[in-house]
C-alpha cells in the first residue's frame, strides 16, 4: 500500500499483507467460530471484570473507528479469571459495523455477521506497558460482543451523543464517568481462542474472548455510528462503514 491502511478498495484487508506480512501468519483473527466445533473445556474459569467508571477519559475518533481511551496506570479497571492468568488492564473499547445491519461484526457465528461488534482492549500486567505487551503472544485480551438488531438500547446512548464531537479523523474529546461495564450482556459466556489484532499490525498477541450473548442496538442507533467519517477536517468526507476485517483461516487452531 502506497498510503496508509484502511477498509476501502486500494487500502484494505485484501492489500494489509503488502506491509504487513503476518497478515498470512498461523493466528489472524477475526474467525467465524461454529459453537458445534468448539471444545467445551471444563478447567477454564468464568470471566471477572472490575471496571472503575472514573478511569475513563476521552473518546477519539482515529481515522478508523472510534475508541473511549481509560486510565491504565493502576489496577483499577482490570480482567482477570477466564482463559487468561495474571491481570490485565482496560486500556481501551472501540467498535466495528456495517454500512447496513446486514454485516458489521468481525466476528461471525455459523457464518452469520451481526451489524456491529464491541472490543474491549486489555493488557498483560507481567509487561510494562500496553506497547510492550502488544509484542507478546500473551500480551493483549480482548472481549468481543456483537451488537444484535432489535431494540434501542440506552446503554450506547452517552456514548453515541459524544458522535457529534469527534466526526472526523482526529477529532477527540472528554469522556468521563463511563461504566464499561453496561455495555456487556447479562451472561458471561464467552468463546476463546489465540489471535490476533484485527487491525494493522495485525499482532499475534491477542487471548480473544468473545461473549456468546449479543447486546440489542437499533437501526437508528446504528445510523449514528455511521455519521461518523473516515475522513478529517477539509478532507473529501468519506463514511466510517464497513470498518471490519473478514474472518481469517483457523489454520492450526482449535476453539
Ligand atoms: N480490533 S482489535 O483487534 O481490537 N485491534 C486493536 N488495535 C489496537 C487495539 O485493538
Ligand atoms: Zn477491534
Amino acid at each position: 500500500m502506497s498510503h496508509g491502511w484502511g477498509y476501502g478498495p486500494t487500502n484494505g484487508p485484501h492489500k494489509w499483507v503488502e506491509d504487513f506480512a503476518v497478515a498470512d501468519g498461523p493466528r489472524q483473527s477475526p474467525i467465524n467460530i461454529v459453537p458445534k466445533e468448539a471444545q467445551y473445556d471444563s478447567s477454564l474459569k468464568g470471566l471477572k471484570l472490575k471496571y472503575d467508571p472514573s478511569d475513563a477519559k476521552t473518546i477519539l475518533n482515529n481515522g478508523h473507528s472510534f475508541q473511549v481511551d481509560f486510565v491504565d496506570d493502576r489496577d483499577s479497571s482490570t480482567l482477570t479469571r477466564g482463559p487468561i492468568s495474571g491481570t490485565y488492564r482496560l486500556r481501551q473499547f472501540h467498535f466495528h459495523w456495517g454500512a447496513s445491519d446486514d454485516r458489521g461484526s468481525e466476528h461471525t457465528v455459523n457464518g452469520i455477521k451481526f451489524p456491529c461488534e464491541l472490543h474491549l482492549v486489555h493488557w498483560n500486567t507481567k509487561y510494562p506497558s500496553f506497547k510492550e505487551a502488544a509484542g507478546q503472544p500473551d500480551g493483549l485480551a480482548v472481549v468481543g460482543v456483537f451488537l444484535k438488531a432489535g431494540a434501542a438500547n440506552p446503554r450506547l446512548q452517552k456514548v453515541l451523543d459524544a458522535l457529534d464531537a469527534i466526526e472526523t479523523k482526529g477529532k477527540q474529546t472528554t469522556f468521563d464517568n463511563f461504566d464499561a461495564k453496561t455495555l456487556l450482556p447479562g451472561s458471561l459466556d464467552y468463546w476463546t481462542y489465540d489471535g490476533s489484532l484485527t487491525t494493522p499490525p495485525l499482532l499475534e498477541s491477542v487471548t480473544w474472548i468473545v461473549l456468546r450473548e449479543p447486546i440489542s442496538v437499533s437501526s437508528a442507533q446504528m445510523t449514528k455510528f455511521r455519521s461518523l467519517l473516515f475522513t478529517g477536517d477539509g478532507e473529501d468526507p468519506c463514511c466510517m462503514v464497513d470498518n471490519f476485517r473478514p474472518p481469517q483461516p483457523l489454520k492450526d487452531r482449535v476453539q
